[in-house]
């Protein structure tokens, strides 16, 4: 009886260190994660203002950041790991429809389509990413060091009731002034007849994605405002787990 005790015991303990090793390394990684997230976008941020300052124009501004832009924001997608593998208490879906999202628009809208890489659109999509990703590693960056200046917190919680809603109009009117080049180029189409005896078209694909707006950001929409609610004003809230 004394001995089993003994090796609950152990095994808790065993357990427990388990657990702090796991956290504590989870917690560094994070850190470490949230440091470079938060000067990636920094650096977007300031190339993007010194190519305006310095030529009075935003054309040929999304070139000037393109390879940065790819790299931070197709980076993201670890993003959706740290909920799956449990890191982070966030929902896979709600992570993994975000950062696909984006990492859609980036690669195979803005990246994918020359002649729109001028529109006042993506620059608009552009400024209300940086400033949202800014405000939201830094905010995890000195949370996780449990230094969280108020107004970073306050910030975080506050800027996406407009910056949300403005970085979908210009995702969408991206997407929509694409749309004229897609259908005329055939791009990333499959006509039959073919081989594999498949037909895909890339211009109702994205109609299909701009719809898929209408329920997609609401549902995203909510979930920041009662995060907002939690952090800011202490609500306790029951998500649904995915
Ligand atoms: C294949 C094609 C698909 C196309 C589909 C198209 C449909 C698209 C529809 C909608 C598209 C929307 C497009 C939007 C674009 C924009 O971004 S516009 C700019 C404004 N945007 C925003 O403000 C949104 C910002 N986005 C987010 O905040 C996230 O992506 C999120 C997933 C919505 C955030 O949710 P969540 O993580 O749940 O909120 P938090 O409160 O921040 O975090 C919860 C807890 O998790 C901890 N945490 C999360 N990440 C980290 C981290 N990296 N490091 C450390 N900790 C982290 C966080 O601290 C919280 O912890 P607790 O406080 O302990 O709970």
């Amino acid at each position: 009886m004394a001995s089993s005790e003994e090796d609950g015991t152990v095994e808790e303990k065993e357990n427990n260190n388990k657990k702090r090793t796991k956290s504590s390394l989870a917690t560094a990684w994070l850190t470490f994660y949230n440091i470079a997230m938060t000067a990636g976008w920094l650096v977007l941020a300031m190339t993007m203002m010194r190519f305006y300052i310095q030529k009075g124009t935003h054309k040929g501004l999304y070139r000037s950041i393109a390879r940065t832009l790819k790299f931070f924001q197709t980076f993201a997608l670890v993003e959706v790991g740290h909920c799956a593998i449990g890191i982070v208490r966030t929902s896979v879906i709600v992570t993994g429809v975000q950062v696909c999202s984006r990492i859609f628009m980036v690669w195979f809208i803005t990246n994918s389509i020359r002649q729109i890489q001028n529109e006042e659109s993506v620059i608009l999509f552009l400024v209300v990413w940086t400033v949202t990703e800014i405000t939201r590693y830094s905010y995890y960056t000195f949370n996780l060091l449990n230094h969280l200046p108020y107004f970073i917190k306050w910030a975080r919680y506050n800027f996406f009731i407009i910056l949300y809603p403005l970085g979908v109009i210009g995702e969408l009117l991206t997407i929509y002034a694409a749309l004229p080049f897609v259908r005329r180029s055939g791009m990333y189409s499959l006509r039959l007849p073919n081989k594999y005896n498949v037909s895909f078209d890339y211009y109702y694909c994205l109609i299909i994605v701009m719809l898929s707006y209408i329920p997609l950001f609401p549902q995203l929409y909510f979930h920041m405002l009662r995060q907002r609610r939690r952090v800011l004003h202490g609500e306790v809230i029951v998500e649904k787990d995915d």
